[in-house]
């Protein structure tokens, strides 16, 4: 895979001829579609491309179904599921015939640009499209059909893929868009569930969606804490029946109220035997005596509104896929993927080739390739499933190693799942776990609990820090209590999972290693656990993507209340002094400007921002909207904004400001976040093994956190230097550039000078059941963001 590192490059192409590129969504919808037709469409029309979109998938290559896109023809769709443009499932684009008429249609409309955005199969179609596409065009002048010189034109077809799909089933990428979303529905109707469950002490089957794929049911059981899970990569061994009873009844009397099993639609045993939610309901009834029902999530799945991480990757893989028409090598068709934060381009030809092996790898029950082709995040979650679904049987050889997990800072979504996965893959591997109250001063008094298995059933699915958090630090007057407790407790590691006052408090203690000879042997890891994404040593921390989603979720409702008259709303959030969720709330919210203190404000900036809303809102926009990071400005503070721009713009546009505050800290903590938790809780352990405990690195200190799409640690002087002390955020943030995307994409350059009727949405299917395939039903403008 080939890492980009250049997020945008928005120079105007000056050659003569324009590129003419088409867009198409094939497959099952997914959501993050739209935000990618937005986002592609835009980057393209910057680029000063001519746009199409193909309605209703290779359907409408087939049928001629090809109509222009304006940049206002995307306007309000970020947040919508599904796909303006339609989406199907072409029975005729199989057939040779059918590609034939589609690769006619577009030399017709003199397309030679393609974007597809779809699943396994519509990559597949693509690819045949194009290795079809020299024949196909050689038939169509034997048919004179098309000339010679037409031919010549058209010789070559860019094209570009990007994983449209909830399945998560495509390799030359992590994610794929949209199987967040469908995460979030399975967590939602889940942990719905779980009460109703744990009220009647039953048992729930629920099958989860994913072809041949068990990433949702993985996922969803990890972050669920299900009992058991059936997915079609690993196949249960004979006689999994009597297993999966034992494994079950082993968690009722442990004091499990329900229990959970979570089957992939396509599960399958070791004979290649499906396996359904039926079936397994019947062996909990009649071996285990359960009172059990089933739930089949179904279509829920697809639906609803995409979630942040959706509206990210899907923003991030558009504008990379109009990179690559731009700069790239268009003779070799790509699929952008992503890898941690980072957009990648894989050959499509391979990536399909990689994806359509698995299949036949199932079908050759060759079990262990399948895993090995998910993906090392595949099997690293499926290997935390099987240690915390599983208190094991046998005793655990004892370590003689105790280690202790704390907070600090303001409380952020994920901390419950961390302590639940640092306790329960501790105890597997044969340790002491201890979990610390209340932070530094909580350890400092002694406040500490040895923690069991069962102390932290239920918490991956819980908000808040149930341990506590503050934002006390070791000093000279707590560090003597501090070391006597680590003494009498006989701690070897401390993991703070928490925010940047975590960092300095680690740091601190640290620093008392030379007067206290005991820290000498206690290794101290910080773990990034804060909605602010401001830590050292990591590109991402946890509780950030659910705080986005915090955050999205009430942009959507303040978004529609500005339907009935013209407003600006000025959005304030949280983040302290780093302006990621500030710029990471405006590229997914459609919003035209972002302030952060990064970039700063001056009042050339508000003058210039003041006159483009003008220049807007005089253009019957409805709605502007402005995010602004709480620390932006010590000058030009929320308010102040709010009444500049109230004052100038009155007559013209209402101004609200709305200051979101701590509603961002709240809330269940997303799958990512729980997932990512875990998995940072995991490499932990790995770190402790190979460093303190194999290498005697008794003193090990720094930081563990996600970079370029893996887990690393960072020794504590490298982190340190990592720091920005001044305003409390890393020195290096990588997101910045991001804040240009954003502004972008979201006000049209030369949107003063483009015609009105240029600036019509598009009808949605979602709205219209039979849209028209004609072009002329570009009608009745939304006239929204
Ligand atoms: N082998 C193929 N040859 C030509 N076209 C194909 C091929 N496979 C799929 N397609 C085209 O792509 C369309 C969508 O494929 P499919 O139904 O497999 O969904 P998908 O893209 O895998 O999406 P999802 O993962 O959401 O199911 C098909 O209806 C067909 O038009
Ligand atoms: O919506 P349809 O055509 O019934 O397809 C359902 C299938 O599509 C997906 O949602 C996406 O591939 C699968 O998970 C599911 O098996």
């Amino acid at each position: 895979m080939e890492e980009e590192e250049k997020i945008v490059d928005f120079t105007y192409d000056k050659s003569s001829e324009k590129k003419r590129i088409a867009i198409l969504t094939s497959g099952g919808d997914s959501c993050g579609m739209n935000p990618a037709i937005r986002a592609f469409t835009r980057a393209a029309l910057i680029k000063g491309a001519q746009v199409f979109a193909v309605r209703e998938g290779y359907n409408g290559l087939v049928t001629d179904s090809i109509i222009p896109l304006h940049w206002g023809s995307v306007a309000g769709i970020i947040n919508r599921g599904g796909t303006i443009i339609g989406t199907a499932r072409s029975v005729e684009f199989r057939t040779r015939e059918g590609r034939k008429k589609a690769a006619f249609n577009l030399i017709k409309n003199k397309i030679n640009n393609l974007l597809v955005i779809g699943g396994d199969g519509s990559l597949t179609g693509a690819n045949l499209l194009r290795c079809e596409w020299a024949s196909l065009l050689k038939e169509l002048v034997e048919d004179k059909a098309i000339d010679e010189e037409t031919f010549k034109t058209h010789e070559t077809l860019g094209i570009v893929g990007l994983v449209g799909s909830i399945d998560n089933d495509m390799c030359g990428t992590e994610i794929t868009i949209g199987a967040d979303t469908a995460c979030h529905r399975i967590l939602e109707a889940i942990d719905a569930i779980l009460s109703t469950a744990v009220s009647h002490q039953r048992s729930f089957v629920i099958e989860v969606m994913g072809r041949n794929c068990g990433w949702l049911a993985l996922v969803s059981g990890l972050t669920t804490g299900a009992d058991y899970i059936l997915l079609p990569e690993c196949p249960p061994e004979e006689g999994w029946e009597n297993a999966m009873v034992e494994s079950l009844e082993k968690g009722r009397l442990s004091g499990r109220r329900c229990s959970l099993v979570i089957v992939a639609e396509g599960s399958i045993d070791s004979n290649g035997k499906p396996i359904s939610p039926g079936y397994v309901r019947d062996v909990l009834e009649k071996k285990a005596g359960h009172d059990a029902r089933i739930t089949i999530l179904g279509h829920v799945q697809r639906g609803g509104i995409p979630s942040f991480c959706d509206r990210y990757v899907s923003t991030r893989m558009a504008v990379e896929a109009v990179n690559y028409l731009y700069n790239g090598n268009i003779l070799e068709p790509v699929l952008i993927g992503m890898h941690g934060n980072r957009v990648v381009r894989a050959p499509l030809m391979e990536a399909v080739k990689e994806t359509q092996a698995i299949g036949a790898l199932i079908r050759e029950k060759k079990f262990a390739d399948v895993v090995k082709l998910r993906g090392g995040i595949f099997q690293e979650a499926h290997t935390i499933f099987n240690i915390c679904a599983n208190l094991k049987r046998s005793p655990v050889a004892k370590k003689g190693f105790n280690v202790a997990i704390l907070h600090s800072g303001g409380p952020s979504p994920g901390m419950n799942p961390a302590v639940r996965a640092f306790t329960r893959l501790g105890i597997d591997l044969g340790y002491r776990v201890f979990g610390v109250f209340n932070g530094f001063s909580g350890l400092a008094k002694g406040d500490l609990q040895e923690l069991t298995w069962m102390t932290c059933n239920g918490w991956s699915v819980m908000g808040g820090a149930e341990l506590g958090t503050n934002r006390s630090t070791p000093n000279e007057s707590n560090i003597a209590a501090i070391i006597k407790t680590l003494q009498d407790n006989n701690i070897g590691a401390i993991c703070m999972f928490g925010g940047y006052n975590g960092y300095v408090g680690i740091t601190e203690l640290a620093k008392f290693r030379a007067k206290y000879s005991y820290l000498q042997k206690v290794a101290l890891v910080c773990a990034p656990g804060t909605i602010a994404n401001n830590v050292p040593g990591t590109e991402t921390s946890i509780g950030a993507d659910t705080c986005l989603n915090n955050i999205l979720d009430a942009l959507d409702k303040i978004k529609q209340s500005a339907v009935a008259s013209r407003r600006l709303f000025v959005v304030e959030v949280m983040g302290a002094h780093c302006g990621y969720l500030c710029s990471m709330a405006a590229l997914t919210s459609g919003a035209e400007r972002a302030y952060t203190m990064e970039e700063g404000i001056t009042i050339n900036t508000l003058v210039d921002d003041l006159n483009m809303f003008v220049d807007r809102f005089k253009r019957e926009h409805k709605i502007g909207l402005i995010i602004k990071s709480e620390s932006a400005s010590e000058t030009y503070s929320t308010k102040f904004i709010y009444e500049l721009f109230k004052e100038e713009g009155k007559h013209l546009f209402d101004v609200r400001e709305s200051i979101l505050g701590h509603l961002q800290q709240g809330g269940i903590p997303s799958p990512l976040d729980r997932l990512n938790a875990s998995r940072l809780m995991y490499h932990f352990f790995q770190l402790l093994q190979t460093e303190v405990i194999d290498n005697r690195q008794t003193d090990l200190s720094g930081c563990i956190g996600f970079i370029k799409g893996k887990i690393v640690f960072t020794p504590l002087q490298e982190m340190s230097e990592g720091i920005n002390h001044k305003y409390r955020r890393p020195q290096k943030q990588w997101w910045l550039d991001l804040l240009k995307l954003s502004s972008q994409i979201s006000v049209s350059r030369g949107e003063a000078k483009i015609n009105d009727n240029l600036r019509t949405p598009i009808h949605s299917p979602t709205i219209h059941s039979k849209p028209s395939l004609e072009t002329d039903s570009l009608l009745n403008p939304l006239k929204t963001l």
